[in-house]
């Protein structure tokens, strides 16, 4: 196996395996630390996907400590730590403990940071990183509730996170390709410094970074920067077909499981019930009075008779989920939703349902969870960053797992139609 990669999230895990299944390597994805008995020998590249964006360092730090000695024992010769093309992260981490204790790991002393992803809008020039062309700290992630990030300097931000010191690759030398990229690597390591955010502003800079950093040890970065990686491990740079816009599913009914309440997740719930998709809303208030239950839902599930796509969503404004939040408490707000949710998954295969898609990376984690599902293969890109995936083993099933912030506008309607 070519490349072990550790996510701390599982729609950030899908999205780096979409990236370097696009880009040519046979990959897997394991929910969680795969267990010894999986079969990874064909795989060039493993993506095991965490949950630990936002837990205490120090558990996130054990985690892929854990994850990263599964994956040497399969045969990684390198390791990717996947985060958010955001950088979601506190001054406590978990991007700087985690990248400081994986460099210990490898028995190395330097690395980069790169969550560059042109196609999603996310640049980074001069160590700062954009989103849409609105600096990090002036967009909407200002005031994400677990991880605001008020400060655009990547380099500001890292170093509040670590001890190793923090360095900068910036536009001029990536602009000159692999070989300057390389030579940069060789002054900031001479300067001192074991991690360098690195500037990418297009996908090219995205390729020259990879063959520059494909030989390090360990890469850290958002599935940007993975994107140069294979070509450099298959040796012969050519570029690779585009994996077929089809993709042979199971048999069966279609769901859209929506827990996610931003902005693009909103959009998309309010086109499909647009373009008629049958739409039942979870409101949060509802379960928490007893009034709903998830076995109503389904029933409702169970008399629709579309040939098409259903679609359960809790997407709600952010005005209304302050509100609830403020009646129920954040977390017992997000847990009840995510447990009906995942109850509602869990009897869907039953009545039918073979086919789904799930929007946010909290909500997918229910729902994987309630399906029993521990690993996926990879199918095509629907929308950057988001892929059709198939179930390894247990039950057969065609899975969506879109990252909250993903997807066109017509995400909902337009997946299907790459499912043979
Ligand atoms: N109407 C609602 N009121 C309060 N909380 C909600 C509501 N609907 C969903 N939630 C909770 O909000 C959280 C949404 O997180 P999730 O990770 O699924 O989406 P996201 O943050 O948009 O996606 P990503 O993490 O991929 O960016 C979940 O815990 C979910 O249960
Ligand atoms: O990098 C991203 O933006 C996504 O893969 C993600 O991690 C969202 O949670």
């Amino acid at each position: 196996m070519k490349l072990g990669c550790i996510a701390d999230d599982l729609t950030g895990a899908t999205d780096l395996a979409l990236m370097l299944a696009r880009e040519g390597l046979k990959t897997v994805q394991t929910i969680g630390v795969p267990d010894a008995s999986l079969d990874l020998s064909g795989a060039d590249a493993v993506v095991v996907a965490l949950k630990s964006r936002t837990i205490p360092a120090q558990e996130a730090v054990e985690q892929s400590l854990a994850a990263a000695n599964s994956l040497r024992a399969a045969g990684a010769q390198h390791l990717f730590f996947k985060y958010c093309s955001t950088f979601d992260s506190t001054d406590e981490g978990n991007i700087g403990p985690v990248a400081e204790a994986l460099l210990s790991f490898t028995n190395s002393d330097f690395t980069l940071a790169c969550p560059a992803f042109p196609a999603n809008g996310r640049t980074v020039y001069k160590g700062h990183l954009f989103v849409n062309g609105v600096p990090l700290s002036e967009s909407s992630m200002k005031d994400h509730p677990l991880t605001p990030m008020r400060d655009s300097n990547l380099v500001r931000v890292l170093q509040r996170q670590t001890g190793c010191s923090v360095g900068l690759v910036a536009f001029e030398d990536v602009e000159g390709g692999p070989d300057a990229i390389r030579k940069a690597f060789d002054r900031e390591k001479a300067a001192g410094h074991q991690i360098v955010i690195v500037d990418a502003i297009t996908d090219s800079h995205l390729r020259a970074i990879g063959l520059a950093a494909a030989e390090l040890p360990l890469i850290t970065g958002g599935s940007g920067v993975a994107m140069g990686l294979p070509a450099a491990y298959r040796g012969d740079h050519a570029s690779v077909a585009s994996p077929s816009g089809v993709f042979d599913a199971p048999a069966g009914r279609e769901a859209i499981l929506a827990g996610s309440c931003s902005s693009a997740t909103r959009r998309q719930v309010e086109i499909a019930i647009e373009r008629g998709v049958p739409a039942f809303r979870i409101d949060p208030m509802d379960l928490a009075s007893g009034k709903l239950t998830s076995q109503a839902v389904l029933a409702w599930i169970g008399a629709q008779e579309t040939g098409g796509p259903v679609l359960v969503y809790s997407t709600a404004t952010p005005d209304e989920v302050q509100d609830v939040q403020g009646k129920l408490g954040r977390m017992n707000a997000g847990e009840m939703v995510e447990r009906v949710l995942a109850e509602i998954a869990r009897a869907l295969p039953a009545l039918g349902f073979t086919r789904l898609l799930v929007a946010g990376g909290e909500t997918s984690g229910a729902v994987v969870g309630a399906l029993g599902v521990d690993a996926l293969t990879i199918g095509p890109e629907i929308d950057p960053g988001v892929p059709w995936t198939r179930t390894l083993a247990g039950t057969d099933l065609a899975l969506a797992l879109k990252s909250g912030n993903f997807g066109a506008p017509d995400f909902f309607l337009k997946a299907w139609n790459m499912l043979r």
